[in-house]
């Protein structure tokens, strides 16, 4: 067969996966729709498991290896538990209007841009785009009305946390009534026909600086020049049309803005992920057949032992952390307060307990919110 003869038929063999995966996407809705009705939760990994198994037998004799299909049907799987997961809580939601005005950093292209169409548009709501500057205009913003919902980054696999976005947590209203991941893929963005070696100056946001940082240490004689956003990065480099200057940002962000790739995977950590939460004005409740987190902060107080008292609690009610994380209070020099993130479900019996316990030992305690757990850990088959 000649080149182009192949490539038409891999073109329509794709066409077919692609209409395949959106058939299977509608059962797994349906199947959602069944769980609500019976009553059953929504993640079944006995059935993954079984399902897994019986592929990776039925892949052998098409020469398809085990690791092969369980790494796509890992993919398969985790979309449509995501799936579910939204449309459930959507309809406990009840009906939103036609569309949502969300806040997030950047512009066009930014990471928290990308995160945000991934995250309302699996909810299938319409977006209405605040691009803001800054971590605090965007929470103003969902505070005073501007917007329905903000999207912030919270913590990077390479960074760690985003110490800016908990200090704006421990004075907000707002609640928190979502969480996602979205992979960060770092790359040397500049004009067409630009070369790597003549660059003079990069243009970033500070945290994208931080997840480079090993990249950068590698440079000699260039400038970084810090952006409010990804996307404001892109603007400069686009309006300088300087080739000696480039930005670092995601290689889909900097085709908006007419860039090339120069280099990529620049993150310090391989795999490079931020999770990202969603605030809201009003507080969710989430549905009893998805996993749950909650978030809250709380003082304990300096006295020896007083964190340990604290987690004892949650150890006692069966309840497991996911995160705890540490921030200084304003004011208060060397007192700290405890940001928790929890596998429960506010509305549980144990939950309801264990928050009943800790207000009698904490000097504050505040929950942030209660949201869907989008931690959906791949089942894995012996
Ligand atoms: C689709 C279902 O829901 C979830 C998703 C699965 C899948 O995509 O195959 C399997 C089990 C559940 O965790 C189901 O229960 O069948």
């Amino acid at each position: 067969m000649e080149l182009n003869e192949v490539r038409e038929h891999i073109q329509q063999t794709d066409q077919q996966l692609l209409e395949l995966l959106s058939k299977r996407r509608k059962l797994a809705l349906a199947v959602a729709d069944a769980k609500l009705n019976q009553n059953k939760a929504i993640r079944d990994q006995k059935r993954e498991e079984e399902l897994l198994l019986r592929l990776i037998e039925a892949g052998k004799p098409l020469e398809l290896d085990a690791h092969y299909v369980t790494r796509l049907f890992h993919v398969i799987i985790e979309d449509s538990v995501l799936q579910q997961q939204a449309k459930l809580q959507g309809e406990l939601k009840g009906m939103q209007g036609p569309s949502v005005k969300v806040a997030y950093l950047g512009g066009q292209g930014s990471y928290s841009y990308w995160a945000t169409h991934k995250y309302f548009t699996r909810r299938a709501e319409q977006i209405v785009d605040i691009g803001c500057d800054s971590f605090n205009d965007i929470v103003k913003s969902v505070e005073t009305g501007h917007a329905d919902y903000a999207v912030l980054p919270i913590e990077n696999t390479s960074s760690g946390s985003i110490n800016e976005v908990y200090d704006i947590l421990q004075h907000t209203r707002l609640s928190i009534v979502g969480e996602l991941t979205h992979p960060i893929d770092h790359c040397v963005l500049g004009l067409a026909g630009t070369n790597l070696n003549q660059i003079r100056q990069i243009c970033a946001h500070p945290q994208v600086i931080a997840q480079c940082s090993q990249f950068l240490l590698g440079l000699s004689n260039v400038k970084v020049e810090y952006c409010d956003s990804s996307s404001d990065a892109f603007q400069r480099v686009q309006q300088k049309n300087d080739p000696t200057i480039v930005a670092i940002g995601g290689e889909a962000g900097g085709k908006i803005y007419g860039l090339q790739v120069l280099a990529s995977d620049l993150a310090n950590q391989r795999d490079n992920v931020s999770r990202f939460i969603v605030v809201a004005r009003k507080a969710v409740t989430v549905a009893k057949a998805i996993p749950a987190k909650t978030t809250f902060i709380m003082f304990t107080g300096q006295q020896p032992g007083a964190l340990v008292d604290a987690l004892t609690i949650l150890k006692q009610h069966g309840i497991s952390m996911a995160k705890l994380e540490s921030r200084p209070i304003p004011g208060n020099p060397w007192e700290e307060m405890f940001y928790v993130d929890v596998f429960a479900n506010l509305n549980d019996y144990a939950m309801t307990r264990a928050l009943e316990e800790l207000n009698r030992i904490t000097k504050f305690i505040k929950v942030l919110g209660c949201y869907p757990s989008e931690d959906i850990e791949p089942t894995q088959v012996s």
